[in-house]
């Protein structure tokens, strides 16, 4: 590709001189054969000329678009190996703008500034020699003004970086506002905060507009001053050729060659400049996907053996202690030996730890001190495809794709076939309710699963949860938010996906705990109750009183509604 732009730069730089020549020997002679000859080939020279830019465009898309698909794929890669600890530090819009936006802008100033930059100083070069073979005299007088068009518009372009980095800036605060926007839809809506958001928005997009039209109105200067450089070039051309011609020093050819010359390099020059300034925005950009590539991974996955390894399911946790944030321990020192098959309920107040022992149990963050053993190794020693498809994770509100039911349980495990799904569904009895469905099994569960109640949701996760046939399994129970019928068939569906497995159970209504074989009450990040749910009620502690409360609150919620 870059022969072909050489090519077409060396041709574009010597378009002057054949037309200086035909005037010479076609125009001033008069000599119509020769004026056939060279029409000729002047029309060969534009047609080569279309040619080859066409080549060249449509491989320099081609280049764009593959380098960017290159990285994008590696992004999306390395997104899928970063741990939630990365996803807590980054915000969504800020990492999708890298892969986005900053990918695009690399590529596309990667691949046209080496194709502006090869074009533009293979034709000047090539001017520039031809018009120092024909007098250098005339060369130095045209090209007096080049230094200055040179300094100026890079110094120039420099300026305007600097005012458009700052409408960038804004423009992030922007995309992070209308990002808020759509995901806060809701809760704006029923707080009734529309006039408010609407008008803090109306305060960000004004002052890009101011900025913009300062960056704007400094640009608008940069075009003029090129082309007012270029036009003293060609009268200062004008001038020494006119003056050249009078005393019959060079032909009428050889002046129009240097006057089109003078004219010509006006375009690479203010080419060049502004992939100049895309350079810098594209570093930028670069730095940001870099940033991106290498951030660390935290938890670093050991090499994963040919055959899958069987977890059993036993569970220990030795010493554990973890913070999210340096120096802000929200577990400390906690030990448990968990055996396969049995069920553990966390309960507690709200922020007290619950999540964090699963998570820790889950490897989506690693301890901080101490060591966690599944089926007697350490858990950095056992792979994360292992490891993770033995577990079923059932989220209080479970994300589910924008796709149709049947694909989101597939999800669970993905060679299952219709009958395996529905199978599945039937064992915890949320067959019917996906029939009674408008498309059944075929109807979209919408963004996220937008278009399902939260007990449809957890039903369908449960589903997947079945399909997997994980030997730990973790139930984030869900809260009020299920209506009495769902959390009957809900209840059922559990008890049915912690047979015979190790399961975690974080409750937050007590009487779904009865039943656990062991109950850990954590508060501040430390277990300070332990047991089944007997043991604990006799002890009349933490536990008998958070029993006791739920259940004269239950009660009194129930007695109000058969009022
Ligand atoms: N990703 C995070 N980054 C920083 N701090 C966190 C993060 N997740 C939780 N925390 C903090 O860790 C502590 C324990 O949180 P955790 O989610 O484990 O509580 P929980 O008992 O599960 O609460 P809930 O019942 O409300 O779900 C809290 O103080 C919380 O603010």
């Amino acid at each position: 590709m870059i022969t072909m732009i050489i090519i077409t730069g060396a041709v574009e730089g010597s378009m002057p001189f054949i037309s200086g020549w035909i005037i010479d020997n076609v125009v001033e002679t008069g000599n119509l054969d020769m004026l056939k000859i060279a029409g000729g080939i002047y029309t060969a020279v534009i047609i080569a000329q279309i040619t080859t830019v066409y080549w060249f465009i449509f491989h320099a898309g081609k280049v764009e678009s593959g380098m960017a698909y290159n990285i994008r794929k590696r992004g999306f890669a390395k997104l899928q190996r970063l741990s939630l600890s990365f996803y807590d530090k980054n915000s969504a819009g800020t990492t999708l703008s890298k892969l986005t936006s900053d990918v695009g802008r690399v590529c596309g100033t990667i691949t046209w500034g080496i194709i502006d930059y090869t074009w533009g100083t293979v034709m000047m070069l090539t001017m520039s020699i031809l018009m120092f073979i024909r007098s250098w005299q005339l060369a130095l007088v045209t090209l007096a003004v080049m230094p200055i068009l040179f300094g100026g518009g890079f110094l120039f372009q420099k300026i305007i970086i600097n005012k458009y980095r700052a409408v960038r800036k804004i423009n992030g605060i922007i995309t992070g506002a209308y990002n808020e926007g759509i995901m806060g839809a809701r809760t704006v809506k029923t707080l009734s905060q529309e006039e408010r958001s609407h008008s803090e928005f109306k305060d960000k997009t004004h002052d890009m507009k101011q900025k913009a039209i300062k960056a704007g109105v400094i640009g608008g200067i940069f075009f003029p001053f090129v082309g007012f450089m270029a036009s003293v070039g060609t009268a200062l051309a004008l001038w020494a050729g006119g003056v050249s011609v009078a005393n019959e020093v060079i032909t009428y050819g050889m002046f129009a060659t240097f006057i089109f010359s003078s004219m010509q390099f006006f375009y690479p020059v203010y080419q060049m400049s502004q992939t100049f300034a895309n350079l810098q925005y594209a570093r930028a950009a670069g730095e940001r996907i870099i940033d991106l590539m290498d951030t660390e991974e935290e938890i670093v996955d050991c090499t994963e053996s040919d055959i899958p390894r069987k977890i059993e399911g036993n569970i220990e946790f030795k010493n554990v202690s973890f913070e999210y944030v340096k120096g802000e321990r929200v577990l400390k020192n906690f030990s448990i030996n968990i055996k396969k098959g049995e069920s553990i309920a966390l309960v507690g107040h709200t922020g007290s730890g619950k999540s964090t022992i699963v998570n820790l149990a889950c490897r989506f963050y690693e301890p901080t001190e101490g060591t966690i053993l599944i089926d007697g190794k350490d858990y950095k020693e056992i792979s994360q495809r292992d490891l993770h498809s033995s577990l079923g994770y059932v989220l209080q509100s479970p994300y589910l794709f924008n796709d149709t039911i049947m694909e989101n349980i597939r999800f669970g495990r993905l060679d299952a076939t219709e009958e395996e799904i529905i199978q599945a569904c039937k064992e915890i009895n949320a067959h019917e309710f996906i029939m009674n469905l408008e498309f059944g099994y075929q109807t979209k569960a919408g963004e996220s699963g937008k278009l399902l109640s939260t007990g449809q949701k957890q039903l369908i996760s449960m589903a997947r949860a079945v399909l997997a046939d994980p030997s730990i399994f973790v139930l984030d129970e869900a809260t009020s938010s299920v209506d009495g019928e769902s959390e009957v068939k809900i209840q059922k569906a559990t008890d049915r996906l912690l047979e015979g497995r190790t399961s975690f159970i974080i409750a937050h209504r007590l009487s779904t705990v009865v039943h656990a074989d062991r109950i850990l009450v954590v508060d501040k990040g430390v277990v300070i109750e332990e047991g089944s749910h007997n043991e604990l009620i006799s002890l009349e502690g933490h536990y008998h009183k958070l029993y006791t409360n739920q259940f004269f609150e239950e009660r009194e919620a129930e007695l109000l509604k058969e009022k």
